[in-house]
């Protein structure tokens, strides 16, 4: 009798001579003919105990693979989102706290989605009419995705019946669409830009893209080498910026609050061009400053670090809710130079108390938020024109109102983040026209001996105003006029003198004409 040999002597491939054929049952006959047909890269990703898979699904090399989760959760996001009642920053991260079951693959996609989707509403909605994307926010979503990775990136089994539809809003041209739908900004804001600048294509074109994360170095705790070094030890590329001395500039996105140099005060994320705004207030040491509009204090802490933390600067803000956001930010930069105070509106007391008294004051404006459209996209979609009356009003009346807390040959510094001549020099030069004691600097000139170049062609075009523009400076939108309070004249030396000529010269009109007529 042959006796068996034990299993670990086996060799590889051995097969019992002896062991009873089974037999296949109807499916795994079905599934073996299948198997016979597959070609060798079909078989490599087939997985044979289960239906079609979409992670199977045959893709180009590098193509991003969508989920049937990351549809569903998309198209849940946006079903808040679309209705606009709210910034999309905001109500994304309220979304994403209560996803705790996604991982960090869906959450970049869902977050990419969302901001392509908020990025390119016009010709979404171009595309799916006559639904509304509001009312179909799923459909939305896989519209979005499919512009973004391509349709074959959503498996069939996913897309189901909607591949039809999405083929058929896939199909017309971009190029057929009307301007302002390319330009994907509401049709008043087109109109009004293209007045205004002949490279608008170029501008719309630049505002609908991504931004990079730009970090204000405090000057009082470290160096823009030193970040960039420190960054660089963690894996995150970065550069200085282009214009503002104490800008870094990332093209990546890490959770930077959770880092040591954010912790430690020694860097805060503010655009390269607000950076600048600080800088055309130039403020000294031991100066009286007021931040009008602080908000959060962006522009306030870029100040304090000017002034080396001396000095007094006023923040004030009617929303209290931002104006707290600035105490821990304060405290975090090593600033004790500035004292918050909520105001009511423009005509608060606080600020008649201090009428004639500030060195300094910015005015850094509430407005349409136009240069700001590449970090968020759906305020394109929820600021109207009537919005824009409104707060044009609220900016002229601000900057008469602050106007006057200056002392004779102090500097006034107007400041928005939009691109609209009506926000930004029709609002200064119906002031100078209000104000004759007051005159325009050249910002140009005021930079440049700080060391800040900005190409000349931009003073040529823009004159003593500040303006960064996305498609000429790779920032965001914003607007600068440098303001100075006339110092009054000084009487002339003749007219202090107490001579019969100068107390005729010195008599009231009315004085005058009684004389004459008798
Ligand atoms: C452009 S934001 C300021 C941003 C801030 N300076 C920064 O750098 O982060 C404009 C601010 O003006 C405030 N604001 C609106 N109306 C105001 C008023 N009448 N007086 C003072 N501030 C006002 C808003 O609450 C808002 O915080």
């Amino acid at each position: 009798m042959a006796t068996e040999k034990p299993r670990s002597a086996r060799k590889p491939g051995y097969k019992r001579q002896d062991a009873p054929k089974r037999k296949l049952t109807d499916r795994q006959k079905a599934a073996k003919e299948r198997w016979a047909k597959m070609t060798p890269e079909e078989r490599q990703t087939h997985d044979k105990t289960k239906a079609p898979n979409p992670r199977m699904q045959k893709q180009h090399p590098g193509q991003v693979r969508i989920t049937s989760l990351v549809v569903d959760e998309l198209g849940k996001a946006l079903r808040t989102i679309l209705k606009l009642d709210g910034p999309a920053d905001v109500l994304m991260s309220i979304y994403f706290k209560n996803a705790r079951h996604l991982g960090p693959r869906e959450r970049t996609l869902i977050a990419e989605g969302i901001y392509y989707t908020m990025r390119h509403l016009s010709m979404i909605t171009w595309r799916m009419n006559p639904v509304r994307p509001d009312k179909a926010p799923r459909l939305t979503g896989l519209l979005a995705l499919a512009l973004q990775h391509g349709l074959d990136a959503i498996h069939d089994q996913i897309l189901g019946k909607e591949k039809e539809t999405l083929k058929n809003m896939l199909a017309p041209k971009s190029s057929d669409a009307p301007k302002e739908i390319q330009a994907e900004v509401p049709k008043w804001l087109y109109d009004l830009a293209v007045v205004q600048c002949t490279d608008h294509k170029a501008l719309f074109e630049a505002m609908q893209e991504g931004a990079p994360l730009d970090l204000r170095v405090n000057s009082l705790k470290s160096t823009p080498d030193e970040v960039i070094l420190e960054l660089e030890e963690h894996g995150v590329k970065a550069e200085k910026g282009i214009y503002s001395p104490d800008c870094v500039r990332l093209f990546t996105k890490p959770a930077l609050t959770q880092w040591p140099i954010y912790k430690e005060g020694k860097v805060d994320v503010q655009d390269e061009g607000s950076q600048l705004i600080a800088r055309l207030m130039q403020p000294k040491r031991g100066e009286m400053i007021c931040d009008f509009c602080a908000g959060a204090g962006g522009k306030t802490l870029a100040l304090g670090a000017l002034m080396k933390s001396s000095g007094r600067i006023y923040a004030f803000d009617v929303n209290e809710k931002r104006l707290n956001g600035l105490a821990p930010r304060m405290r975090r930069a090593g600033l004790s130079n500035i004292y918050p105070v909520v105001i009511r509106d423009e005509h608060d007391k606080h600020i008649k108390r201090l009428y004639g008294k500030m060195d300094r004051v910015l005015v850094d404006a509430p407005c349409s938020g136009t240069g700001t459209y590449r970090r968020n996209p759906d305020l394109k979609w929820r600021f109207g024109e009537e919005e824009l009356n409104r707060i044009n009003d609220i900016q002229k009346s601000v900057l008469r109102s602050a106007a006057k807390m200056l002392k004779p040959g102090g500097r006034l510094v107007y400041s928005t983040c939009s691109i609209l001549k009506r926000e930004n020099q029709d609002v200064i030069e119906e002031f100078l026209k209000e104000n004759e004691d007051f005159e325009l600097l050249d910002a140009f000139d005021i930079l440049q001996k700080q060391g800040v170049e900005i190409n000349p062609y931009q003073k040529e075009r823009f004159g003593e105003y500040f303006v960064m523009l996305p498609h000429l400076n790779k920032t965001d939108g914003f607007f600068g006029a440098v303001l100075q309070k006339k110092r009054a004249e000084k009487p002339s030396k003749r007219l202090t003198q107490n001579t019969p000529e100068n107390a005729e010269a010195e008599k009231p009109a009315e004085k005058k004409a009684e004389e004459a007529a008798k």
